[in-house]
């Protein structure tokens, strides 16, 4: 029998959390007063809705192949993406084999260059490649960490991102990565603020649990340096994404100025080999957060990997659920992942992509068994419950 090829290509966009981990409502933690480049504007201060950060909502990509085979994905991107993919993208894989990952993901990426290169497009793209993966691992009846070269380990281990660093800890996380709330806007006074819920939290979770602050771009050197040196006696694991994703300098500039053994992280919204090439090269961070869904995809995320390792730096995706952690098990330089608390209190463990995906597995006690993404492709459904809306039906 021949290998399949791709019949048809469909977009839809779906509202309310999942991918979009930003669309949340009322009273989240995630929309509580956190630093961001936008908060010198006071009015968009108090919550990251009201300057539109979820405004996208959550792009579903559906490849149906000609065995009748259906293979999807989710990400960031909503009906701007779903545009892309179905006046611009769709006639790269319609028609081609289920095989040809690497040619579409190259055919994409140069004929979107004019008007991509980073943002949206790539988070497209990253989703279409998503779902030609899930579609290949469901047509070879294997999981997708199977089809990347296999697991290098049995076991995922997390660390958590939320408000509550200290639940996570007895819920058998390794860490807490916390959002800062102030940024240099806020003065002396957010500065003393920020250390306190530092200093507070690590008293509560004792002294070798790893505490980490998440700066959302939201810092300028001058002041990321500040809040590093103060974090010091607290214990900081890593400082993450401190500045403007686009200041390679200032982040060379911050990893010489934090104190000797703390890790400048950053990565999340940055894009391509060559994005990740400048922050490696530039010896801008320790540790590359790619989100799978947002950095060109999982073809793309096996060459920023090398990159990384090449560099001697630790590739720990961005949230991005059961994308990151196919992938994950199969690299030795991701020793551990991201868990982010999406229950609005984060007093307890919810699939990170909920309520979108059905199937999609949780740690349990910080870790999840290899078991737990055994299924074929990446091992989950859409709910049927969701509402999916096809803006831009062929
Ligand atoms: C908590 C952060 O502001 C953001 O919402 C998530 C993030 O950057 C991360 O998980 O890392
Ligand atoms: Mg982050």
């Amino acid at each position: 029998m021949g290998i399949p090829t791709i019949k048809h290509v469909r977009a839809f966009t779906l509202r309310g959390g999942g991918a979009d981990y930003h669309d949340q409502a009322d009273g989240h933690w995630i929309d509580d007063h956190i630093a961001t480049p936008m908060s010198k504007y006071p009015e968009y201060r108090q919550s990251r809705r009201t300057f539109g950060i979820n405004v996208l909502g959550t792009l579903v990509v559906e490849i149906e192949a000609s065995d009748g085979t259906v293979g999807f994905a989710v990400t960031t991107g909503g009906e701007p993406a779903a545009y892309i993919v179905e006046k611009h993208l769709a006639r790269f894989l319609e028609g081609a084999r289920v095989t040809d990952i690497e040619k579409i993901w190259d055919q994409m990426y140069q004929s979107t260059l004019y008007y991509g290169r980073k943002g949206i497009v790539i988070n497209t793209i990253s989703g279409v490649d998503l779902a030609l993966w899930d579609l290949l691992g469901k047509i070879r009846q294997e999981p997708v960490h199977q089809l990347l070269g296999g697991a290098v380990r049995d076991e995922l281990q997390f660390y958590a991102t939320g408000a509550r660093p200290d639940l996570a800890q007895k819920m058998g996380f390794i860490g807490g990565k916390m959002p800062l709330h102030h940024g240099p806007a806020e003065g002396e006074e957010g500065l003393r603020k920020n250390l306190e819920e530092l200093a507070t939290m690590r008293e509560r979770v004792g002294p070798d649990f790893w505490l980490m602050l998440d700066c959302w771009m939201s810092l300028d050197l001058n002041y990321a340096t500040k809040l590093a040196v103060g974090a010091h006696e607290y214990g900081l694991k890593w400082i993450e994404e401190a500045l403007p994703p686009d200041d390679y300098w200032g982040y060379a500039a911050l990893r010489n100025n934090v104190p000797k053994g703390m890790l400048v992280t950053t990565g999340e919204h940055e894009a391509t080999r060559w994005g990740f090439r400048m922050l490696l090269e530039m010896g801008c961070c320790d540790i590359i957060q790619p989100d799978v869904g947002w950095c060109g995809g999982i073809t793309e995320l096996v060459k920023i990997s090398a990159l990384a390792d090449a560099h001697n730096a630790l590739v720990i995706p961005h949230g991005s659920s059961v994308y990151s952690y196919h992938f994950v098990a199969t690299r030795h330089n991701s020793p551990f992942a991201e868990f982010l608390m999406m229950a609005p209190k984060a007093d307890e463990v919810v699939p990170m992509f909920h309520p979108q995906l059905l199937g999609e597995p949780v740690p349990v006690n910080g870790r999840m068994r290899l078991s737990a993404l055994d299924q074929p492709g990446f091992g989950v459904t859409l709910n049927p419950d969701c509402q999916l809306h096809r803006p831009y039906n062929r």
